[in-house]
């Protein structure tokens, strides 16, 4: 729970401008009103039912605690649900000074999947978020929980409500399976049934990982010669029920390495993990399922941080650094399935990311579903922690177009349900496409879990073993990842194209440039405005520019490898431009190194985050 601390300058004048801050806020709350007319609980329910998102973020705001009340603290945040057409969404109300002095109240919003305030109950943020991930996990997938937040801001609280409920569920739905199978009723079966449940539970800091079971044994995680990722060392429990998970979950959590900071003397600097492992017992086939349960550690700003020794600024440095990789990864997965642009998913860059391979990779034949949760203080005095967590979790949410650009006829996630039987019939003499799907369009039938797959090929007749299901079930998975390399391999060769072009254009360009010393100078002051623009968005929009200088790295990146998988054709043009390639690439990076540098020259006010997205960047070469 936060501490009290001393209130700074800043923090008594926004107590003391409470009535001009509240008077703001209700303006700005009747003009958003008006503009969004209320979406009614019926369209936010329809909304849930259709969600299929593979990355679902959202945000819980608690109550301004009774402590806090007598403190004078007031809430500055404010939530408005989404509907039908509009997202939900995220308002922080901060005090800021004009020149002459005067107070103004600057808002700033942020879209997400769901917004909760601080009357939502925990069955509510679990019904909409948690909930997916059990049958994902039941059915050989991947279901991520994160949840991030400024330390104090409930994060503690929603969690160990969410596990609590998790728990329940994994083993209601792992009976109910039985049920299903065997028509036993659910009270005469085992907690677990056809599940085997094994939990393991450790910490990652900075580069060094700690079994939290069995503390403080050193793991390692690791990728093996088959591209599995293994955590070294671990102590793994197998858990028969809700109870043996909840407690061993305790265990865990008791030991979380924590350390003081200026902020909070219990405040967690490491990453807990708690993996739980599931595997199926009647198909052996299958896939084990993953659930993840993630508390990360908090993001400090360099305020907070100059209290530090150098040991904890580097270690909030490693932290910073591997929650930068993790958004890169999360946001470019999603990117990487609803569109057709180039990604590149850095999850070897960190440890945390690593051990999320599976839910990462673009070649993954599994349902995957990421859930982050962002808990926030409301209080007026923490808006800037508040905008920090924000900016963090708000750019994960990818929009899902309304049209797919995949237009590829060999893609199953296009195929109707008609399409799709043909298939089935065509690619297999002994699985009947009435029974492996009835009514399924391609899409749906790829968010099946694998066993439920697995099961209605073996129903299909005795000829139909579970390996050959499997095998089927691979088959069809495989058409999904080889449209999406296909795509992105027309889409790298469409760059590639384009960069020929403009080298071309580019070349001519600079031979008139060299001989004319009016263009010349033209030139020196376009590059002079390029390196204003770069020095105002470090102070405006760090995370714009991140994003430009990453996109730079990746059009370099394509540039030297392109010429992989190529068609003669294809690959002439390559080579013509490829003489120079190696060399180019080089001195574009190193450009880039210095546009960073050039970007941070002189500025010790930059946050330890945005220095550690400029840092992942380098790191990435
Ligand atoms: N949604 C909520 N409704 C009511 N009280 C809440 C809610 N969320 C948090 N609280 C209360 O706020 C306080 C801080 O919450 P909590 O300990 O979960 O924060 P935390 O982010 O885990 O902090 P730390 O990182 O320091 O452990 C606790 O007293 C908790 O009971």
């Amino acid at each position: 729970m936060a501490q009290q601390h001393d209130l700074s300058w800043f923090e008594d004048k926004a107590l003391s401008q409470r009535e001009f801050i509240e008077k703001e806020m209700a303006k700005f709350t009747r003009t958003i009103m008006k503009e969004s007319p209320e979406t009614s609980p019926q369209e936010v329910e329809a909304n849930v039912e259709d969600d299929d998102r593979d990355v679902v973020i959202c945000v819980r705001a608690r109550p301004v605690l009774p402590a806090e009340l007598e403190r004078g603290i007031f809430p500055a945040i404010l939530t408005t649900d989404g509907g039908v057409t509009t997202e939900a969404k995220v308002y922080v109300h901060s005090l800021e000074y004009k020149l002459n002095g005067l107070p103004k109240v600057t808002t700033k919003d942020f879209g997400v999947d769901y917004a909760f305030d601080e009357t939502a109950s925990n069955d509510q943020v679990y019904n909409k978020t948690a909930k997916k991930l059990i049958p994902i996990a039941l059915g050989g997938g991947v279901g991520s929980l994160f949840a991030s937040g400024q330390t104090g801001s409930g994060k503690t609280h929603t969690m160990t409500a969410i596990e609590n409920l998790i728990a329940r569920d994994l083993f209601q739905s792992a009976q109910e399976y039985r049920q299903n199978q065997n028509g036993i009723p659910a009270d005469q079966v085992s907690d677990s049934a056809d599940f085997e449940f094994r939990v393991c539970f450790f910490e990652i800091l900075g580069n060094k990982c700690y079994d939290l079971l069995e503390y403080p044994n050193e793991v390692t995680i690791m990728e093996d010669v088959l591209g599995q990722i293994q955590v070294n060392g671990v102590h793994e429990e197998q858990v028969h029920n809700p109870d043996q998970l909840m407690k061993i979950i305790a265990r865990g959590a008791e030991h979380r390495k924590t350390a003081a900071t200026y902020k909070n003397d219990t405040s967690s600097r490491s990453h807990a993990v708690c993996r739980i492992r599931i595997k199926n017992l009647r198909q052996l086939e299958a896939e084990e399922g993953l659930l993840y349960l993630l508390d990360l550690a908090g993001s400090e700003s360099a305020a907070d941080s100059k209290h530090h020794d150098k040991e904890r600024a580097k270690e909030k440095l490693d932290i910073n650094k591997s929650l930068a990789t993790l958004k890169d990864c999360i946001r470019n997965r999603a990117l990487a399935v609803l569109s057709t642009k180039h990604v590149h998913v850095p999850y070897r860059n960190s440890r945390l990311t690593l051990l999320l391979k599976t839910a990462f990779e673009l070649s993954s034949t599994r349902a995957c579903r990421t859930v982050v949760i962002a808990t926030l203080n409301p209080s007026v005095l923490d808006t800037g922690h508040s905008l920090n967590t924000l900016r963090y979790i708000s750019p994960l949410k990818v929009e899902i177009p309304v049209t797919s650009e995949s237009t590829s006829p060999e893609d199953p996630t296009s195929w109707s349900n008609t399409k799709l039987k043909e298939w089935v019939n065509e690619h297999s003499e002994v699985i009947n496409a009435e029974i492996l799907c009835p009514t399924e369009s391609g899409k749906q039938l790829l968010k099946l879990p694998e066993s439920t797959f697995i099961d209605r090929c073996v129903k299909c007749g005795p000829t139909v073993t579970p390996k050959i299901a499997k095998a089927f079930y691979n088959k069809f998975w495989r058409l999904v990842v080889d449209a999406r390399t296909k795509i992105r391999q027309d889409k790298d060769l469409a760059i590639l194209r384009n960069i020929a072009e403009r080298r071309r254009d580019g070349q001519e360009h600079l031979k008139s440039v060299q001989n004319d010393p009016e263009a010349k100078k033209r030139m020196e002051k376009e590059r002079e405005r390029h390196q204003e623009w770069l020095k105002r968005m470090v102070d405006e929009d760090p995370e714009k520019l991140a994003q430009w200088v990453e996109s730079q790295r990746i059009a370099a990146e394509i540039e030297a490898t392109a010429g992989d998988g190529m068609s003669p054709e294809e690959y002439s043009l390559w080579l013509e431009t490829n003489k120079e390639v190696a060399e180019y690439r080089q001195a574009r990076l190193k450009e880039i190194d210095e546009w960073i540098d050039k970007a941070l020259e002189g500025r010790d006010d930059i946050s330890v985050g945005g220095r550690a997205i400029f840092a992942a960047l380098r790191s990435m070469k």
